[in-house]
């Protein structure tokens, strides 16, 4: 009983997963779990493990040993279209934008990619109905009035919103974030944070982030990574008192 309550509340596991890249093993077995509704943040210092652990939680690639659970379901070694379909849609440290399309034509291209996949038995979305979708996930992003603008034209902070506006043309149940505020001036990151929030108030968020600061304001929970390995676990609260992710994170004068 106690198991089965557990996991209905829980939308992303990972039992002992490990990466090794040749020799060196950059993730040493991680079990995890990740709250539905919940904006739970990875942490850790420089090389700490979070993109490999992120690109395993995204398929990006599979881990070496361990495995992935989507709600409820072994998803370990999906090709990375999967993902996308079952509902969980991420966002890159690189920006990924069409830099020659609008800011709008860019959504659409989203939205089109995702009626022509997977809806292949029913007729494509009616450009309308795209305009409209499009727009919708403008306003929602904080970008309708940059929508004729050309995208390589937008400021940074932008780029990086219309990138998660794109993310969410599929409806993600789960939005992955990595490094969502990386390259932005402080009023841009605090821009993207209350994005963030505002995102997360529909959808189970996970963002990786190298900022400690940064996200103990706005998440509900935090993994912390070091050497490849889960140092700690839980609320902001509980981080904040753990002597060893102190010593070794809180140190560093950057965060
Ligand atoms: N494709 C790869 N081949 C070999 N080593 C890799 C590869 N990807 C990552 N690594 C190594 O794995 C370790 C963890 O890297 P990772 O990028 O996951 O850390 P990180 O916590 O995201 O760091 P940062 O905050 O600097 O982005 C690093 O030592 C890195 O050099």
């Amino acid at each position: 009983m106690i198991g089965q309550t557990a996991t209905s509340d829980v939308i992303l596991r990972t039992e002992r997963v490990s990466k090794q890249f040749g020799k060196f093993t950059a993730l040493k077995d991680i079990t995890a779990e990740f709250r539905r509704g919940a904006i739970t943040s990875i942490i850790g210092p420089n090389g700490a493990g979070k993109s490999t652990y992120f690109n395993l939680l995204s398929g990006a690639f599979p881990p070496t040993s361990g495995q992935v659970e989507f709600e409820g379901r072994d998803v370990t070694g999906l090709p990375q279209h999967k993902f996308a379909h079952m509902g969980v849609a991420k966002s890159f440290q690189i920006t990924n934008v069409f830099p020659q399309l609008s800011t709008h034509e860019n959504i659409r291209v989203a939205l089109q990619a995702l009626s022509s996949r997977y809806n292949i038995w029913t007729p494509r979305t009616s450009y309308k109905d795209l305009v409209v979708q499009a727009d919708e996930l403008l306003h929602r992003v904080g970008l309708w009035s940059r929508r004729g603008r050309l995208a390589g034209t937008l400021a940074h902070g932008e780029q990086r919103a219309l990138e998660i506006g794109m993310a969410l043309a599929s409806h993600p149940r789960l939005l992955l974030l990595d490094e969502p505020t990386a390259g932005m001036s402080p009023e841009e990151t605090r821009v993207m944070m209350d994005l963030i929030v505002q995102l997360a108030q529909e959808r189970t968020v996970i963002l990786v982030e190298h900022k400690m600061k940064l996200v103990m304001g706005i998440s509900d929970r935090l993994l912390v990574l070091h050497h490849g390995e889960l140092l700690a676990e839980g609320t902001p609260a509980d981080i904040r008192r753990n002597e060893t992710v102190k010593r070794v994170y809180l140190g560093q004068r950057e965060h």
